[in-house]
């Protein structure tokens, strides 16, 4: 499955050879991100958060939504500073820093997002908690 070794840059010959480049990404993704890693710690406290106040079916929807759009944002974003830096190399880059800031924007603008609903779900879930 690793292809971090060989240098093809052809088309994949196969579903299994284009399943271990996806495994490549995936490894980059989970284990060399740091904020990725963040935003998962996140999304567990969140999935505790839900199991322990039983929120219902609709509310997981909502909460699980949001996780994965601020998962998603951030995969953007680090696709956004890969290509930044295979354009740019390593020079300071007015037009760069816009771009990299932009998609960093971006994800805090989706994490924000995903906290308001993370509030407006399980805020009432907990009150309604604390008042039994
Ligand atoms: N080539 C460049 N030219 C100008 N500014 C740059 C360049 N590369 C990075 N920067 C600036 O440095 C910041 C951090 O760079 P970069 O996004 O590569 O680091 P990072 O630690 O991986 O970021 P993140 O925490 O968003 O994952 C950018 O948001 C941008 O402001």
């Amino acid at each position: 499955m690793d292809s971090k070794n060989n240098r093809q840059i052809t088309k994949n010959k196969n579903f299994a050879q284009a399943l271990g480049h996806a495994w490549d990404g995936f490894y980059l993704i989970f284990f060399r991100e740091r904020n990725f890693r963040i935003h998962l710690v996140g999304m567990a406290l969140v999935i505790v958060a839900g199991l322990l106040l039983r929120v219902d079916r609709r509310s997981w929807l909502w909460l699980l939504l949001a996780c994965f759009l601020v998962l998603s944002a951030e995969i953007v974003n680090t696709l956004v500073e890969y290509l930044v830096d295979l354009v740019v190399g390593p020079h300071f880059d007015p037009t760069a820093k816009k771009i990299k800031d932009i998609a960093a924007g971006g994800v805090l603008f989706t994490a924000g997002t995903a906290v308001l609903i993370g509030v407006i779900v399980l805020l009432p879930c907990l009150l309604a908690k604390l008042s039994f």
